[in-house]
């Protein structure tokens, strides 16, 4: 078998003592161009692009591998913590008291809620925090429906889609909508109801025991409910500064005082 460097040295007809060297890429695809990139053709004095896909191959970057491991982590991690997502799993009695508790961080009855409150309530300083919790609420909607339509994430393969009411987007796993939702509406009692300690520990308590419940359930990976609680966290800051106010919403504010 000839050696590289005497093929070389036939095809350029040299016959020079330089050394050239065969790139992995070369070796890989017998049929690719003679050099992958940087050898210069006799005469030529361009040197062609490296393909972008053998870089990748070639280099995979530390960021890159991290990734992949965590997301591999993260796939094994919440299908040994998915204990009811079944009723046959480790866990599966549980189950219903899972739902019940998903169901307290739902989108509907936190809407409905707040809907009703706004009607009843009596006080322009209630009104003003209820719909501002509204408000929070159809922008945390928004914001997870964007982005799981965006980022497209399957559910994980063990859950079992017997949701409570659910919108087209919610096929979707990242982020977890009841961990934002419990980041958020945590934070927003926290800061806007006057609670004792005991039940403000409470609040806490739901927010977490709520996302936990998302992986137990099956329905989420660890990644999508840390993700979720993050934005949710974050958005209530977002909230926060565009506080809707009598003074810079007036008509809305007029729509409710009776
Ligand atoms: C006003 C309006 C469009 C209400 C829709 C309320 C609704 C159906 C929200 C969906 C809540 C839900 C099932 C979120 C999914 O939570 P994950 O934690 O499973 O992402």
């Amino acid at each position: 078998m000839p050696s590289p460097r005497s093929s070389r040295e036939r095809r350029t007809g040299s016959g020079s003592s330089r050394l050239e060297f065969l790139s992995l890429v070369s070796q890989r695809s017998p049929g690719a161009p003679d050099s992958p990139s940087r050898r210069k053709e006799p005469g030529s004095s361009a040197a062609a692009p490296l393909p972008e896909e053998d870089c990748m191959k070639l280099n995979p970057s530390f960021l890159g591998i991290a990734l992949s491991s965590l997301l591999a982590i993260d796939l094994w991690a919440s299908k040994r913590l998915g204990v009811c997502a079944g009723e046959g799993s480790a866990w599966g009695s549980a189950r219903p008291l899972m739902k019940v508790i998903e169901i307290s961080g739902h989108g509907i009855p936190w809407l409905l809620g707040t809907f009703y409150g706004l009607c009843q309530s009596d006080s322009s300083a209630a009104r003003e925090v209820l719909l501002n919790l509204l408000f929070a609420l159809l922008l945390d909607l928004v914001l997870v429906a964007v982005v799981k339509g965006l980022v497209k994430r399957p559910r994980p393969t063990h859950n079992k889609m017997d949701m409570f009411v659910t919108i087209s987007v919610d096929k979707y796993s990242f982020p977890s909508g009841h961990a934002t939702r419990a980041a958020l509406v945590c934070r927003f009692i926290l800061r806007h109801l006057v609670l004792a300690v005991p039940l403000r520990v409470l609040v806490v308590l739901w927010a977490l025991i709520v996302s936990v419940s998302r992986v137990m359930l099956g329905r989420h990976n660890m990644t999508d409910v840390l993700f979720g609680l993050l934005l949710g966290y974050a958005l209530y800051s977002v909230v926060e500064h565009c506080w809707l106010s009598p003074l810079s919403a007036p008509a809305l504010f007029a729509l409710w005082s009776h």
